[in-house]
């Protein structure tokens, strides 16, 4: 379903409260590490600006439980977007009563203030129908622009828009409609690379995939289980006990939907689980009992390369081995390479497969990096996402 955006509504004049997703990395100096979810909301904010919107943002960071705490302010933030935008950004010390409602009166068109992080009202993680209104009051439009977000159906995400006019920002627009295109409509072949830890964190997102993809390449940990599922050894590899069963009809499904579902045939397998542990390449059958499988190995990643360059779409989700340990992030890098060789629709779905890309330096080569983890991850397992149902349909 396509959301209306600030495109297609009148802001000039207009008080706009915009939910962003400024969860950003900091540094125990509370430094911010990396400020790409700040970036990635520019566009929607300057739009709104130059429109001489009154631009009033929200958001969250960090968990702190519904209580104030000084380690989770958004200082730093309102300094390093007044930075990036090239003009004074206003903060209040939080982002309902007195304070901010003034602020929000002394706001002129074409000025952004930044309210204090919402979640230090235990009402916002409650979607407390007071909250939500009394944040609304501030504003005469709602525009939601974290993705990140938006799978939680919080106050500031989607209870506001019960009392606001509610439609999509940039960002938001971006993310939904290309990863919607890659589920609904894509250029095939599709491939779909899915890797990480565990089975159980991604079984949504496997079952959702296997009624679309033309190939799916697992890896990482949980490719573990899935051999365990096909009879071989796994030694002291981690492997789900509880979810060989389904891994087992995982496999049949995809076999009798005809969808190639790919599996590391060597691993590179390590004496312990430590960056500098004795490790060298087997394959998969040759697992000895004492050893555990860190990285899939040189012919599986030359064979998935293969796959994923051919594609004309692909997603990313989860590495392909211990990548933090230089030793075991060879598969992961091959298959950062082989996204960037791509010429097709490249879309890395969040977490670990983004700081994956990065390292590799090949991040500006995709075609898409969701700036949402939790989000992404939702969004591919075909969930409806609390934030963007609540946005108006165009
Ligand atoms: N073979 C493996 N054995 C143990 N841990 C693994 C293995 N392969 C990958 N991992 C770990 O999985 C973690 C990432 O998993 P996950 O959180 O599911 O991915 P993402 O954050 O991309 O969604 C990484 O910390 C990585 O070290
Ligand atoms: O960083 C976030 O999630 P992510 O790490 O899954 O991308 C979002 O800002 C959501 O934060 P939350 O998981 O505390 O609700």
């Amino acid at each position: 379903m396509e959301k209306k955006t600030i495109r297609d509504v009148d802001v000039k004049g207009k008080r706009v409260l915009v939910r962003v997703d400024f969860n950003v990395p900091t540094d125990e100096n509370r430094q911010i590490t990396d400020d790409t979810r700040i970036r990635a909301a520019l566009p929607t904010i300057k739009y709104l600006l130059e429109q001489g919107a009154k631009v009033i943002l929200a958001s969250h960071f960090g968990r702190p439980k519904g209580q104030v705490n000084e380690k989770y302010r958004l200082d730093q933030v309102a300094k390093r977007l007044s930075e990036l935008l090239g003009q004074e950004v206003a903060k209040t010390s939080d982002c309902v009563g007195p304070e901010a409602e003034a602020a929000v009166a002394a706001l002129a068109p074409g000025q952004a203030l930044l309210l204090e992080n919402v979640r230090f009202h235990a009402e916002e993680e409650k979607n407390d129908p007071e909250f939500a209104k009394k944040l609304a009051a501030l504003a005469d439009l709602f525009v939601n622009d974290a993705f990140g977000a938006a799978h939680r159906a919080h106050a500031s995400t989607a209870g506001v828009a019960q009392y606001l006019p509610a439609v999509a920002g940039f960002l938001m627009e971006k993310e939904i409609s290309i990863m919607g295109k890659a589920l609904a409509n894509p250029e095939r072949p599709f491939v779909a690379i899915i890797g990480g830890a565990k089975v159980s964190d991604k079984i949504g997102v496997i079952q959702n995939l296997l009624t679309k993809v033309d190939t799916l390449i697992i890896g990482g940990g949980m490719a573990n289980t899935f051999l365990k599922a096909q009879g071989y050894e796994l030694g002291k590899s981690l492997v789900e006990e509880d979810k060989v069963q389904l891994a087992k009809e995982l496999l049949a499904t995809a076999q009798q939907r005809g969808i190639e579902l790919l599996l590391p045939r060597d691993v590179v397998v390590a004496a312990a689980f430590a960056p500098d542990a004795e490790h060298k390449t087997v394959a998969v059958g040759e697992i000895p009992a004492d050893w555990q499988a860190l990285d899939i190995g040189p012919a599986t990643a030359e064979k998935y390369a293969g796959v994923i360059r051919q594609a004309k779409t692909v997603v990313w989700n989860g590495p392909m081995g211990v990548f933090e340990m230089d030793a075991f992030a060879r598969g992961t890098e091959a298959v950062a390479k082989a996204m960037a060789e791509c010429p097709g629709t490249t879309i890395i779905g969040g977490g670990d497969s983004v700081a994956a890309v990065e390292k590799v330096g090949v991040a500006e080569k995709m075609t898409h990096i969701s700036t949402g983890g939790g989000a992404s991850l939702e969004f591919l397992e075909g969930k409806t996402l609390p934030g963007v149902a609540v946005l108006q349909d165009k």
